[in-house]
């Protein structure tokens, strides 16, 4: 007899899943008979649990990393766990996972089932009968919920089901409607097994190399290597399953949108296939420049299939290489930000769908000078040999998209000189340096820094809601006031120029379309939920079937490349970021830390405020801000008055007495908790316009604070504009990329962040201690 918790003790079944486990899964046979004989003593083979769904992974075999990520970090949460009866089919409440040979299996096995009990007395309990007598609704599995019960099984549902409706046959019952074909998803492996792969790779190198000896060489034809690439192209589209292209073409079907060739596809049109991508290759090779200069031409037959699996591995082969990366800037235009103003530049290219974006920063562009005009008729800037060597313009915004195209329709696209205005529309012409096809020169003599770049990757949850569970709002926030903030040369131990003059910031920011480091926003979010379950966010991407990090850089260095940034200072704290613009051709000449705010700014602000209390003689205890006649420190007054207090007040929470405190605390909180300790707030003398900097210690001023100067000048309600955050799983994601993804930032020691000097790390180099950002690269 079962007992009701199948859990409570080991069963068959269990050992037959640990046993699956540490197997191939789609080595599983379906076991349709198993529903039926859960209470007899019959043979092995009838008593195996219906592992099918097994069959339908969707992840590539990682077991044994699964297993181990499972036993060292976190829960007994397993990928079999996780994928069984999961199904995202939002547009179906039915199961969409039996490929349709086991399910025809499976329907043989019950059907023969059905005709044994059929004939062997009832041995069902009437409170069995009475049960089954009810019509009940089919519960929904797959489609029900991501996290639907392990032991759950539609198939045995739906066996038992009819089983008991023959034992009953005095009452009429529905039947169980049949699920079918044409309701369940098609599963389509996109990869044959390692081993088979491996066969085949070995046997088309030994191809190659007979075909490359020089007797071969000769004789060998154009016919012979079309087979080699047929061959190595069935292997890619090997598979257990028949095709089945009807199937791939149902919503919801990630295969019908992922397929580049249908897998029934001869030989030679696979072949043929294989040779457009070749001449492809070729032609961008040879001739970069000839881009179709019209987005209608330009949109994609020519572009490859971007095959998204788990691994983020190119779907048509690991071994021919997609051809190099064509992006092109569809639109540009000038958005004013907290920080500044800033350019955005839409991106479309030929590896991906994706809207890529780059957010130039170049006030240069868009002073006040850049609209006069020469007697050329022409803007003046436009012969500035600075703005000519330096200015961050796109290559293909530039470039007049064919004869027919009007200055008019260039100028709505964004391909403008100056400040556009109502007044003010000059259509620009490409760069010299763009024009005549030269790699781009770094004049030391004009500019001593290359500008500054960050590689940014869509964070919906970060950016747009404010998550605490990673740094990535704030990290968008923090590079476009990094990339803007100007800074004096004269400090600069690099460059002996003169010029003593106050450089503006420049530089990109270019925003990759590839959300949750590459896994997409769905898997991220069920990321989350490993994690709310123990693991980080390394574990969690392993059981999901991901890497740690599956985002690719080429994208972002051909945007990079079409503004005419060959190379650059990076900020980033990821070493993997750095090797691959270097691997793409984009210079790194210095890495520029991105320190969190809150281990950058926390205890800066803390001495501060402690000094300005000092200062103060103000007695301990919390000091209502209108009810105290003493000064505070100029920076921190300004904080509370600059205009900072409303619009971060309203992000701090709803509690009415927030209000009532300290708006420099208050101004100090954000969407998390309180970056300040209860015994942390300041005092003030409520002159909110006074402005006594006599009084305070600002002889420190520094970068540190610049951003304070930020917070209360510039700030925003949005993510962009806002201020520090802090909590406690921030706090964990931050270690998580230090200690497990190697991250190069240094974890604040508790003890020592008492201690230590003032740390100062900076974008630009106008501080003293400029070194403890930046890191030089040999
Ligand atoms: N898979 C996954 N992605 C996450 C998680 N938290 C944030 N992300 C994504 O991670 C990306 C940011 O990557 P990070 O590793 O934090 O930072 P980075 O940009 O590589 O590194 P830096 O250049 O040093 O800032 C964004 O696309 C986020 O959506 C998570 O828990 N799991």
């Amino acid at each position: 007899m079962q007992t009701a918790n199948s859990h409570s003790a080991v069963t068959q079944g269990d050992l037959e899943l640990l046993d699956a486990l540490t197997s191939m899964p789609s080595s599983f046979p379906h076991q349709p008979s198993y529903a039926s004989s859960s209470s007899s003593s019959s043979s092995s083979a009838t008593k195996t649990r219906p592992l099918s769904t097994l069959n339908a992974l969707r992840r590539p075999p990682i077991d044994p990393m699964v297993l181990a990520a499972s036993l060292s970090s976190g829960p007994h949460v397993t990928r079999h766990h996780f994928h069984h009866s999961f199904g995202s089919h939002a547009h179906t409440t039915k199961s969409q996972q039996m490929p349709a040979s086991q399910r025809k299996a499976a329907v043989a096995a019950a059907a023969a089932a059905d005709a044994s009990k059929a004939n062997a007395p009832a041995s069902s309990s009437a409170g069995d009968s009475s049960r089954s007598g009810q019509t009940r609704p089919r519960r929904q599995s797959g489609a029900s919920g991501s996290y639907a019960n392990c032991d759950y099984d539609d198939f045995e549902d739906s066996v038992t089901s009819r089983n008991a409706a023959s034992s009953s046959s005095s009452i009429k019952i529905e039947p169980v409607p049949e699920v079918t074909d044409e309701e369940r998803a098609y599963y389509a492996s996109r990869q044959a097994p390692r081993s088979v792969r491996l066969q085949q790779q070995q046997q088309l190198e030994q191809k190659r190399a007979q075909a490359n000896s020089p007797v071969q060489r000769t004789s060998a034809s154009l016919q012979t290597l079309k087979e080699q690439a047929a061959v190595q192209a069935t292997g890619i589209r090997a598979s257990d399953e028949p095709a089945q292209p009807e199937l791939l073409a149902q919503p919801g079907n990630q295969a019908a949108k992922t397929v580049l060739v249908p897998p029934s596809a001869p030989a030679n049109k696979i072949a043929q296939a294989l040779d457009e991508r070749k001449a492809a290759v070729a032609a961008a090779t040879v001739a970069p420049t000839h881009i179709p200069l019209t987005p209608a031409a330009e949109t994609l037959p020519s572009m490859p299939a971007q095959v998204g699996t788990p691994l983020g591995k190119p779907g048509i082969s690991s071994i021919v290489r997609p051809p190099p990366v064509r992006v092109r800037c569809y639109a540009r235009t000038r958005v004013p930000t907290p920080h500044g103003e800033i350019f955005c530049h839409l991106y479309k290219n030929t590896h991906d769908t994706k809207e890529h974006l780059a957010i130039v920063i170049d006030p240069y562009q868009n002073d006040e000078t850049s609209t006069q005009m020469g007697a050329d008729g022409r803007p003046v800037k436009e012969s500035d040999p600075v703005y000519q060597q330096q200015a961050l313009r796109s290559r293909s915004l530039d470039e007049v998209w064919g004869p027919e195209e009007t200055d008019m329709e260039r100028i709505v696209r964004g391909a403008y000189v100056g400040r556009l205005g109502p007044s003010f529309q000059v259509a620009s012409r490409p760069l010299p340096r763009h024009s005549q096809q030269q790699v781009h020169q770094h004049h030391h003599d004009q500019d001593p820094l290359a500008p500054l770049v960050r590689i940014h990757s869509e964070c919906f949850t970060g950016e747009t809601i404010g998550s605490q569970r990673c740094d990535c709002g704030e990290q968008l926030d923090e590079a476009i006031r990094l990339i803007s903030e100007a800074y004096d040369t004269s400090k600069n131990r690099t460059h002996s120029s003169d010029s003593h003059q106050p450089k503006l910031g420049r530089g990109v920011i270019v925003y990759l379309r590839q959300e949750g480091r590459g896994i997409g926003l769905l898997d991220k979010l069920m990321a989350y939920n490993l994690q709310d379950m123990g693991h980080d966010t390394v574990s969690a991407n392993i059981l999901l079937g991901h890497l740690p990090d599956a985002r690719k850089y080429d994208i972002a260095s051909a945007i990079l490349r079409d503004l005419g940034v060959d190379e650059c200072r990076l900020l980033t704290n990821n070493p993997e970021k750095m090797e691959a613009l270097e691997a793409e051709g984009v210079r790194v000449t210095e890495r520029v830390g991105m320190v969190p705010r809150v281990w950058k700014f926390g205890k800066r602000l803390r001495r501060k405020k402690r000094s300005g209390k000092k200062k103060d003689k103000i007695p301990s205890g919390r000091t209502n801000l209108r009810s105290t006649s003493k000064k505070t420190p100029s920076l921190l007054r300004q904080i509370s008055f600059g205009g900072m207090d409303s619009s971060v007040i309203s992000q701090a929470g709803t509690n009415e007495s927030d209000s009532e405190l300290d708006p420099t605390t208050a101004g100090l909180r954000h969407q998390g908790e309180d970056i300040l300790n209860e015994a942390d707030t300041f005092d003030s003398d409520g002159d909110h316009h006074h402005n006594d900097d006599d009084e305070v210690d600002d002889s420190d001023s520094d970068s540190g604070d610049s951003y304070i100067d930020h917070v209360l000048r510039r700030s925003g309600t949005t993510m962009v504009g806002a201020s520090i955050t802090k909590g406690p799983e921030l706090e964990k994601y931050l270690r998580t990329k230090v200690e497990r993804m190697g991250h190069l930032l240094t974890v604040p020691d508790e003890q020592a962040k008492e201690e230590d000097e003032e740390e100062r790390p900076v974008s630009q180099p106008n501080s003293d201690d400029e070194q403890l950002s930046h890191q030089h690269l040999p």
